[in-house]
């Protein structure tokens, strides 16, 4: 017998176009984690589906929404959060950022950040995160067992750096070591997964094209068409950036990323500020996804990265909180800023400029646009059933309440739409009462309870 629950409530989520939904009183039968029925509560069909299952309803003033998929987190850099931002990316880089990552050679100290930065999440309704841990494989696996203690949904990536520009304190031996740690450390995710059932997926991690060989590369490309998993880097995400591609191999970040078999359908590049038309075609042509860094990308992208555009020409984008190049953990403010960023593209940013002459025109992000990409938007670039509450989907859901001990200024009957975008704009993790991973309560009074 299928483990049986029914979730009853007013919830938002996408449709398959991408359209927000008010499920206004809905019933969602959830069998072993995912959602096999969705109907309206005074459907007839309702009691049977109901049966003798488990029922959890919402009180007044409360909804069900997806939980988030944030597709860019170096959850190393969580120790570091909030500190630093007034560099520009390569000082960044290497004055923090490296000597800081250089420190998870020590287990313990991966063990105490990794689960700190798991709660948060979680608690924020991060039920999914594509993670970069850092060059060390024993303990980039400690930020998997924190997934999988805590319940969240985690891929993760030892991260590669091979080349010759990184400092000798933090790098891999050479490019044969890279490749063969990755592989070791795919298979021991892999068993982890087969073993307890854990939501827990290996990703092949370049950092970026500086600081790996293009023997590395190769590798890594190599291993990704083999073992078909996942696969993260940088990309176009800064001037300084995407010039040191061009002049290291006479070809965009995106094209050189493609000739070493990095690009696909899971392949999910963060920041992507800097691409031309032929490299937007190319990630839509090989189905490879952006994870849009906006607070990350104010401090070192030198631009808006024009997502409206992408999404245009059929490329999957969703929403990163870049920790630490982003200071701030919550997908909901990745959310908000990318409504601001793409306001300011769109109207442009110096004064000085004529009007007509300031800014991109059909830049503008709305806010159900951007949940619909924190969301859904998430899902679809990793490949996965998860980022909306409809049939065949992973429960995968936060409670909000907008009523309870901490309300928003709700004062009048107001319309679902309006609702929503009051939850997107104001809400805070005081307003995300419970959260679920796969069907599982992993956050319970706004309290992360599994594992913890
Ligand atoms: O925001 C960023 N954070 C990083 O850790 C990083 N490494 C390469 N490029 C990067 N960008």
């Amino acid at each position: 017998m299928p483990d049986r629950t029914v979730f009853r409530g007013t919830a938002f989520s996408c449709d398959a176009d991408d359209r927000v939904q008010a499920l206004v009183d809905h019933l969602f039968v959830v069998e072993d984690g995912f959602i096999t029925a969705v109907l309206p509560a005074d459907d007839p069909a309702a009691a049977e589906a109901v049966g003798d299952a488990e029922a959890v309803s919402t009180q007044p003033g409360q909804y069900w929404l997806p939980g988030f998929v944030d597709l860019h987190v170096h959850a190393p850099q969580w120790a570091q959060a909030g500190t630093a931002l007034d560099l520009p990316l390569a000082d960044w880089l290497r004055q923090h950022t490296f000597p800081l990552e250089a420190r998870f050679a020590d287990v313990d100290f991966a063990r105490r950040v990794y689960a700190s930065l798991v709660a948060e999440l979680l608690a924020r309704g991060t039920t999914t995160a594509l993670y970069f841990a850092t060059v060390h494989p024993t303990s980039s696996l400690e930020l998997v067992l924190a997934c999988a203690a805590a319940g969240q949904r985690g891929l993760v990536g030892k991260v590669v750096m091979d080349g010759p520009d990184n400092p000798d304190f933090y790098k891999d031996a050479d490019a044969s070591a890279a490749v063969a740690d990755t592989g070791w450390f795919i298979r021991r995710v892999q068993e982890l997964r087969a073993a307890t059932g854990a939501e827990v997926y290996p990703v092949i991690t370049p950092r970026f094209i500086p600081s790996c060989t293009d023997e590395a590369l190769a590798g890594l490309g190599a291993l990704a068409r083999d073992l078909g998993v996942h696969v993260q880097s940088h990309c176009a995400e800064s001037d300084w950036e995407s010039s040191h591609v061009r002049e290291r191999t006479g070809r965009s970040d995106s094209a050189a990323l493609d000739g070493f078999g990095l690009l696909g359908e899971r392949s999910v590049l963060a920041h992507c500020v800097h691409l031309d038309d032929d490299d937007v075609a190319l990630f839509a042509s090989t189905g490879t996804a952006v994870a849009h860094c906006p607070l990350s990308n104010a401090f070192f992208g030198d631009a808006v990265a024009p997502v409206r555009r992408y999404a245009r020409a059929g490329v999957d984008v969703g929403l990163g909180t870049d920790i630490s190049g982003g200071f701030d953990p919550s997908l909901w403010s990745a959310i908000r800023q990318t409504v601001t960023s793409s306001r300011m593209l769109e109207s442009g940013v110096d004064a000085a400029q004529p009007p007509a002459a300031r800014g991109v025109p059909d830049s503008r992000v709305t806010f159900e646009q951007a949940f619909a990409l924190a969301t859904a938007g998430g899902g679809r670039s990793l490949s996965l059933p998860i980022g909306r509450l409809a049939e065949g989907y992973a429960w995968d859901a936060q409670l909000i309440d907008v009523v309870g001990h901490r309300p928003l200024p709700i004062f009048d009957d107001d319309e679902p739409e309006r609702i929503l975008q009051r939850i997107i704009t104001l809400a805070t993790p005081a307003n995300i009462r419970a959260v679920w991973v796969q069907g599982r309560k992993v956050v319970a009074d706004g309290e992360v309870v599994v594992g913890h």
